[in-house]
């Protein structure tokens, strides 16, 4: 029996026998319906376009939902109109003002559509959750309009009637964007995803913005976005990480229009200390032009070269405090021999491409010259400060963590750590020696630590301190890779030199008993269980797929992100898990004016169709149908009053 103060909590919500009862009726209704089609995306790299396309056009489901529910027979430049207006009502609606386009006829014809899709994309939940999912103030309107029943004729005038008192009280507009964000919320009932949001492409903000918005989301931390979370906990070195990524990227936008970040100080200082130097190796890419800021290339560069020299200063002042990450081999200023001109990387002597470096004391390398360390202190002010920065960060704390067990599916980005010979991967972290499901949890803990624990507190500064750990140490469960060869790639020629070699995991992962396990380790079984992970491209156009492992792994990292297109070959994907099947949905290069359907390859049909009573929800559901049976059980036998008005 559940404890009495808990059941009086109950009541208060369920004040009597019967509202207990009809609970309990509808909880089991819920328990019998298929289950709600979850969406997995990994490696957004701020491809802001292109995701918030595929997330509002589900992946192209909601397409394919428009075709089925007019058989057919609407002209296709129809349905990429009423498309469009489900992916961006306000937009669309506001062009057609603009036009005038959408009269009271529009609205009624456009109206009914939208009501008639609705009723298809709903037609597996139940009433009572579909009304859940609308705005309050249309809920019992379009509740009435999606049961009303068409064979009967005053049902139909009643139907008209109330589609008509919507446009004379000119809430026409406000009633279609409902609709359009009901379809939406029915179609995509969970989202997940698998890291990697920040980095490389334009405006990760406004990915953040659209999940902050999302019904129902969950995040796995990627390398890139707790890079960032560290920049936003004040760390130097994922400051410097975030911002020489969004330069060499030519992503101004992101810092300047996005998070409000003042780059001048950086700007005035880059240009007076490398006036003379070309910084030929520092010239962003351009995949984008900033539509805000647009930086001078000449610029950009001295800004580049500026901020990774004192990246790798304060990256190695951390190896230096912190002896057991094992890092010490990647100080490679100290391994630069300033009069030759060379540097020895892991005993190799290898001539510098770029040997001019004005703030650098070559007795002293890791120190910051006066100047760094100011222009420092203000760039770490403006990322402490950082009211939107914070506000997603928070949602990444909220919303994220390491790992997720989601439905007897494992998701994470990178990997789980393993030795040559298969065990897991032991890491030391505060004196302890971690692997597996335990270093995840440990870890996690570890990232709360980073932005929760007080400022001057030793156990936070040591957790912030790690957070460039995990952006790339060798055993960080989000990097992966043995060594991050940034210095390599900027200061050497020899390509040999940028090679990161991949934790085993990579390589045994790919066969089943390996992938059996790390879901045993994670308490799943090994049938009917998933591993869903990010973070390497999958280089499709060589023939690899992600499907491994004989179906127990997914590896989704198709590429959203522009600069790795060329090496997968296609444009991302997304995994689509319904009640039936598992689908993988491939993505062709996203373009503005022409909107593509995906290849969707179904790749398992579960046995037996899913029910929500098979899921976790399930589970939860289950307990509270226990626990409102006890609470009638207590009405019952009057340990409990109801509270009758
Ligand atoms: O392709 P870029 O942007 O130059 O970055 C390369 C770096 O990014 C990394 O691949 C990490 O980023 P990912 O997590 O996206 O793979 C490093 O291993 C590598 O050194
Ligand atoms: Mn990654």
């Amino acid at each position: 029996m559940r404890d009495l103060a808990y059941l009086k909590l109950m009541s208060r919500e369920y004040p009597t026998i019967k509202a207990a009862s009809s609970e309990i009726i509808n909880l089991t209704a819920i328990q019998g319906l298929p289950k709600g089609t979850e969406y997995f995306f990994s490696d957004l790299h701020g491809e802001h376009e292109a995701f918030i396309h595929l997330l509002r056009s589900a992946s192209g489901i909601i397409r394919e939902k428009i075709t089925e529910t007019f058989s057919h027979i609407m002209p296709e430049k129809e349905e990429v109109e009423l498309a469009n207006l489900i992916y961006y009502p306000e937009k669309v609606l506001n062009q057609l003002e603009c036009l005038e386009a959408a009269d009271d006829e529009w609205q009624r014809v456009t109206i009914y559509r939208l009501v008639q899709i609705c009723k298809m994309v709903s037609s597996k939940y139940t009433r009572s959750k579909v009304r859940k999912k609308m705005p309050a103030e249309f809920a019992y309107v379009i509740d009435e309009l999606l049961h009303v029943d068409y064979n009967d004729d005053n049902k139909r005038v009643y139907y008209s009637e109330i589609i008509r008192s919507i446009i004379d009280i000119e809430v026409g507009d406000k009633f279609i964007v409902a609709l359009c964000e009901l379809i939406k919320n029915l179609t995509i009932d969970s989202l997940h995803i698998i890291g990697d949001i920040f980095d490389r492409g334009p405006r990760a903000d406004i990915i953040m913005n659209e999940l902050l918005h999302f019904h129902d989301v969950d995040i796995q931390w990627g390398n890139h976005d707790i890079s960032w979370m560290g920049a936003a906990t004040g760390n130097l070195a994922c400051i410097c990480n975030v911002l020489r990524i969004a330069i060499s990227y030519n992503s101004f936008d992101v810092l300047e229009d996005g998070y409000g970040i003042n780059l001048r100080p950086l700007s005035m200082f880059a240009a007076r200390v490398y006036k003379e130097d070309p910084c030929e190796r520092f010239f962003p890419m351009t995949l984008d032009e900033n539509i805000y800021d647009a930086v001078d290339p000449i610029l950009a560069a001295k800004m580049h070269k500026a901020i990774t020299v004192i990246q790798f200063k304060v990256e190695g002042q951390i190896i230096k405090r912190h002896p057991e990450y094992e890092m010490n081999d990647r100080i490679l200023m100290e391994a630069i021999d300033f009069k030759q001109g060379t540097v020895t990387v892991e005993g190799k002597e290898y001539p510098m491409v770029d040997t001019f470096f004005p703030t650098v004391d070559p007795e002293h390398p890791l120190e910051l010259n006066k100047e760094e360390e100011e222009l420092l202190r203000v760039l770490q002010l403006s990322f402490l400060h950082n009211g939107l920065l914070h506000k997603h960060v928070r949602f990444l704390y909220s919303h994220g963590s390491m790992y997720k067990c989601s439905n007897s599916n494992l998701l994470y980005h990178g990997c789980i750590p393993m030795k040559e010979d298969g065990s897991f991967e032991e890491l030391m972290v505060d004196g302890k020696a971690y692997c597996g499901k335990a270093l995840m949890d440990y870890l996690d803990q570890k990232v709360q630590n980073a932005y929760f624990m007080p400022e001057d507190s030793p156990e936070g500064a040591d957790a912030r301190d790690f957070m460039w750990y995990l952006w790339c140490g060798a055993k960080s469960p989000v990097y992966g890779k043995g060594k991050m060869t940034t210095f390599e790639h900027y200061f050497i020629d020899d390509p040999q030199t940028y090679k990161e070699p991949m934790n085993p995991y990579y390589r045994l992962s790919v066969k089943e008993e390996y992938c059996d396990k790390i879901l045993e380790e994670f308490g799943l079984s090994i049938e009917g269980s998933h591993i869903i992970n990010g973070h390497v491209p999958v280089k499709i156009k060589e023939g690899e797929s992600p499907v491994k492992a004989g179906g127990k792994l997914f590896l989704i990292d198709g590429g959203l992100s522009k600069a790795y297109q060329s090496k997968t070959g296609i444009a991302g994907y997304t995994l689509i898990y319904n009640s039936n099947h598992l689908a993988l949905a491939e993505h062709k290069p996203f373009n503005r004016e022409q909107e593509s359907t995906p290849k969707v390859s179904v790749v398992e049909h579960v046995k037996h169709r899913v029910m929500v009573a098979d899921t976790d929800k399930g589970a939860e559901l289950a307990g509270r149908i226990s626990d409102l049976k006890e609470l009638v059980a207590a009405y019952r036998e009057g340990i409990l009053k109801e509270n009758v008005e």
